[in-house]
């Protein structure tokens, strides 16, 4: 397999510009997820990839072959990368194994159709058709069918979004894994952030047609380039802070920032699990009230809102293995490292909607 690198991509649909001067670099043998919301091109940039929709400029390259750029297009056919769309498309008149075989040069298809079987985990099943398997059988006879040809690349677009939760988690752990043993490179299209986190080796985060940061996923989630990036990733606690060179001060105190910058008036993230309940009030918690508490199984999510006399926003959102008191005072402790977010807005602190209130009264 071999690496995949985009340079300046623009595409559109009719007038409309979808892909707007899109970079991404994929390494060879990675497994990396474009993460983005409805509309933003995810579907576009695989079919571009794929070469099944043209581009109007830019580069691809797939290894060292340039597959497109500005006198080169070359066809989907010849592009030797593997497509596994949402639905699987496996042609319902053919067996499981004609499906995996299909346009296989007939010396080498029995035995690769074998050993096909073998690494999606199908062995028997290779005379049955496709409506005598179940949803995850079918796309993993999808994914057997896509790796037969032995792609450079391989392309999936949300190929487990039509799966039930459970089939879901349990199918792309699967993939994951089939693909790792095939050395495959591989883009997975998704908008679900878990699917992310769990499969890939990068996360890139499409918003209007760009890539607005690639990384890998724990890099992503707690240190994202701005704060759509930060929502993207799952759910966030703004706080304002004077940033001093390596740490911030903040209502908890001082906290180790994730990295040096400029000293001045900032906010920083910490994400839900880096605010903790403490047994009891100490120089750095703050107090706050339990407004909301879901009990989520393997965790409970409490909304609280903070104490006016602190420069805080008004609601935080901490994760704990057990259930606050109700309606109750708690205290909170948070725990660096903070990330700085360049581009935040602070969030109104309580003490400031407290003077509007009373200058409203
Ligand atoms: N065939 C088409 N003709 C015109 N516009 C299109 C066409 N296909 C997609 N678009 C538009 O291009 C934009 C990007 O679509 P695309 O399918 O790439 O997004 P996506 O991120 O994959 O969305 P989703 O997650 O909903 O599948 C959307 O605004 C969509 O309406």
């Amino acid at each position: 397999m071999s690496g995949l690198s985009i340079s300046k991509l623009h595409a559109t649909h009719g007038h409309t510009a979808v892909l707007r001067d899109l970079e991404l670099t994929v390494a060879n043998g990675a497994l990396a997820c474009v993460l983005g919301p409805s509309g933003c091109g995810k579907s576009t940039l695989l079919r571009v990839i794929a070469g099944f929709h043209h581009p109007v400029s830019g580069t691809v390259t797939v290894g060292d072959r340039v597959i497109n750029d500005d006198r080169t297009h070359i066809p989907a056919e010849r592009r030797r990368i593997g497509y596994v769309p949402q639905d699987g498309a496996l042609f319902p008149h053919l067996t499981v194994a004609a499906n995996i075989g299909f346009g296989l040069p007939r010396a080498e298809r029995r035995e690769r159709v074998a050993e096909m079987l073998d690494l999606v985990g199908l062995n028997g099943l290779g005379d049955r058709h496709p409506h005598q398997l179940s949803g995850g059988q079918q796309q993993r006879v999808a994914l057997a069918r896509a790796l037969a040809p032995r792609p450079e690349l391989l392309l999936l677009d949300e190929p487990f979004a039509a799966l039930d939760a459970a089939l879901r988690t349990e199918l792309r752990t699967e993939v994951a894994a089939t693909l790792r043993r095939a050395g495959a490179t591989a883009i997975l299209v998704t908008h679900d952030v878990d699917e992310a986190l769990a499969f890939a080796d990068v996360i890139a985060v499409m918003r209007d047609g760009q890539i607005v940061q690639a990384d890998a996923p724990h890099t992503l989630y707690h240190q994202p380039a701005d704060v759509g990036v930060a929502r993207t990733l799952g759910e966030t606690n703004l706080l304002p802070a004077e940033l001093a060179d390596d740490h911030a001060i903040t209502a908890f105190g001082n906290l180790p920032l994730t990295a040096d910058v400029p000293t001045g008036d900032g906010v920083v993230l910490l994400r839900p699990h880096q605010l903790r309940l403490a047994a009891a009030s100490g120089p750095h918690t703050v107090e706050a009230q339990v407004v909301a508490c879901a009990f989520r199984g393997h965790d409970y999510r409490i909304e609280l809102a903070t104490d006016t006399r602190h420069d805080l926003p008004e609601r935080l959102i901490t994760y704990a293995d057990t259930a606050p008191p109700e309606a109750g005072t708690v205290h909170l402790q948070a725990h660096g490292p903070a990330h700085p977010i360049p581009d935040a807005e602070p969030a109104a602190p309580a003490h400031a909607r407290l003077t509007a209130q009373t200058a409203t009264a």
